[in-house]
């Protein structure tokens, strides 16, 4: 029989919390595993410190058993931990459990915000979330301790005795609600484990199998991990994602504690910069599947864990946003990632280009929105160059040593280039290195494929033009723009370099019939041929050594286009071809010599009708055009019918003669 030690009362000041709790945490009942679990790894580590300490000489192998009783529908936690008395059982439990969780529900219960981090806090008495009845049978370490048993429905009465139990440590035991039953199927303990208890570091036992991982590698020091240990926790924590680019582990005692690994993921296009994907824990036990308020936005395609006691878990996400601590672990972070960046520049230039593709987005990301981390990367961010960094006249890639600003010459004299031999420029080096060309002026491409005609030009004469092409880069021009002031920015379609222009051809011959410079007749033949008044016509004799400088080219004023791209933007809408632009053409070319000679002799003859000389001329010029826009990728569909549909009479007229 069973001896009754104490019933009692336990002192709470709402009778019964439990009704507060099953609604407010409704959809949150699985919680219970993760408190109970942790409570029972906290008993073990007190044993081991007491062991540590000499305080207790025992066996100590840490287990945690699960069991799960179908029948009796109970599921129960077993710790070989520290175990508790008679006396510790009224005061943690019955005083501990009960006020924490009453101070927690009467903080809470008014609240509409659903969205406490975790809610932690809630610790053994979240156990009723999903019993209607919670015994507990513990055995202290204590030399001579009396094994108890304690048993609580949730109301404010329990009932303490002796308990059979011969061996050390405590265990739960839940009587498990109707509702409640899913916690009797052994599949769904499993999966509840590994989403909280995973890292925890006691073995979890099911059905005689040990079911949780328990290394937290970001709790061990980076000089005891090899890549290798990075990417299996990767894999194991991202299973079905491509491998990481790099990755910052961090480890902080001071003045927080902060663990973790953060990981730069390969970049899909469609990722969502709002939605943070690094998995929360504190103190190896899982909290919350992203740290959206704790870490900086910018860094939110990021992936990898953060562990941090230091963290307040059991407060509202808006509270959390604003709390001092979490700014500055922020800050840290940021820091740490910028610091990592840095570091890999430094060592291994090669890598450092690889990955920039990817790692190029989260730098200008995050430049755009962290003044600090800006800094702090300024000097890292890189652009495809056409340049040939490689030829021994050009200056060799710098690289800062350590932490001193102190530049020195790289040891390898090779300059690192991505996969398809590209080099890569800083905007300063871009700069220096064509001060006596164009001094102030950084001509760049965003589409490689659809300006390939103008960085050619600008190649040909030995222009330097950057790539920026990544879907961020129309904000980083901008952005570049407003901290470099006295540096203009042009796309390579938007205007010509005088460089590129043949400045001795400027003085041409004067069409004694008409009066006019063989420039005037090509200019007035377009307008005629064009009728297209927001068209600006333009001649120009272009400097080609390699016959590279096309007919004609259609230029985008920088300011125009920009306008253009910004209210596409804000409407969310695709960027159209701006109807005002400009046609260049290019009186240097054979096929535009040939043609003021077709078009001058249609002026001359013609009174009325036009001659079919002067058509012919028209339907080239409209060609020419149309090839320029062509290039440009500025027709529809409309234009495309046309500009087949004149190809053919084009053609068919020429093959008449
Ligand atoms: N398995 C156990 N073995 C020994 N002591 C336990 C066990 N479970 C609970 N306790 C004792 O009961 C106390 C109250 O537990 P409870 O989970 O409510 O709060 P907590 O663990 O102190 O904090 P938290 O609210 O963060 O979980 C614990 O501090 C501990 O002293």
């Amino acid at each position: 029989m069973t001896t009754v030690l104490e019933q009692g009362n336990i002192s709470i000041h709402t009778e019964n919390i439990f009704p507060i709790i099953k609604k407010w945490l409704y959809s949150d009942h699985e919680i219970f595993i993760r408190e109970l679990v942790s409570n029972a790894v906290d008993a073990i580590s007190k044993l081991s410190m007491l062991s540590r300490s000499g305080e207790f000489s025992g066996e100590l192998t840490p287990e945690i058993q699960l069991q799960i009783d179908k029948d009796a529908k109970t599921l129960s936690i077993t710790d070989n931990g520290i175990g508790m008395t008679a006396e510790e059982i009224k005061q943690y439990i019955n005083q501990v459990a009960f006020s924490s969780a009453e101070e927690f529900i009467t903080k809470y219960k008014d609240s509409t915000d659903q969205q406490i981090i975790g809610h932690f806090g809630l610790g053994f008495y979240s156990s009723f979330m999903v019993a209607d009845r919670v015994d507990i049978d513990t055995l202290s370490y204590q030399e001579a301790a009396t094994p108890v048993h304690w048993s609580c429905d949730g109301t404010t009465e329990f009932q303490l005795s002796e308990s059979a139990r011969t061996e050390r440590g405590t265990t739960i035991t839940l009587h498990l609600m109707d509702d409640e039953q899913e916690y009797l199927e052994p599949g769904r303990i499993r999966q509840l484990i590994k989403t909280y208890c995973d890292f925890m570091p006691v073995p979890i036992q099911l059905d005689g199998e040990v079911i949780n991982k328990q290394e937290a590698p970001w709790k061990q020091s980076p000089s005891s991990l090899e890549d290798s240990d990075y990417l299996e926790l990767y894999r194991y924590l991202y299973p079905f994602e491509e491998e990481p680019l790099l990755w910052v582990h961090l480890n902080t005692d001071y003045p927080f504690v902060v663990n973790g690994i953060l990981y730069f993921p390969k970049l899909k296009p469609d990722v969502d910069v709002n939605k943070g994907q690094i998995k929360l824990f504190c103190n190896q036990v899982f909290v919350s599947e992203n740290c959206e308020e704790i870490i900086p936005r910018f860094l939110m395609p990021l992936r990898g864990v953060i562990d941090s006691t230091d963290i307040p878990l059991n407060v509202s996400r808006s509270f959390l946003q604003n709390d001092r601590t979490v700014r500055r672990i922020a800050d840290y972070i940021a820091k740490k990632v910028g610091d990592r960046l840095k570091e890999l520049y430094r060592d291994s230039q090669a890598d450092y280009i690889r990955c920039w593709q990817d790692l190029g987005t989260f730098v200008k990301f995050g430049s755009l929105n962290d003044d600090k981390f800006k800094q702090q990367v300024k000097d890292y961010v890189i652009f495809r160059t056409t340049a040939d960094l490689g030829q021994t006249d050009t200056p060799k890639v710098e690289v800062q040593q350590g932490e001193d600003d102190a530049w020195a010459e790289a040891d390898s004299p090779q300059v690192a280039t991505d996969a398809n031999g590209a080099f890569y420029t800083t905007l300063k080096d871009y700069l220096e290195r064509n001060q006596g060309k164009h001094e102030n002026r950084v001509y760049y491409a965003t589409d490689e494929v659809s300006q390939a005609t103008y960085i050619q030009l600008h190649q040909s004469q030995g222009l330097e033009v950057l790539f920026m092409d990544s879907f961020i880069d129309t904000h980083f021009v901008s952005f570049l723009e407003s901290e470099y002031s006295d540096v203009k920015f042009l796309r390579v379609d938007s205007d010509l370099d005088q460089t590129l222009i043949d400045a001795d051809k400027s003085s041409e011959i004067v069409d004694s019939a008409t009066n006019k410079t063989r420039s005037e007749q090509v200019k007035e033949l377009f307008e005629k041929a064009l009728k297209r008044p927001q068209v600006t016509i333009r001649t120009e004799a272009l400097k080609a050594n390699d016959q590279s400088a096309p007919p004609a080219m259609v230029l985008l004023p920088e300011e125009i286009r920009r306008m253009q791209e910004m209210s596409a933007f804000i409407q969310h809408q695709a960027v159209q071809f701006p109807p005002n632009h400009t046609l260049l053409v290019n009186t240097s070319h054979p096929l535009i010599q040939n043609l003021a000679n077709l078009g001058q002799g249609a002026i001359v003859q013609t009174s009325g009708e036009p001659s079919p000389s002067e058509q012919l001329a028209a339907l080239i010029c409209e060609q020419v055009y149309d090839l320029a826009l062509m290039a440009q990728k500025g027709f529809d569909a409309d234009g495309m019918k046309t500009f087949t549909d004149r190809s053919t009479t084009l053609l068919t007229q020429l093959t008449e003669r």
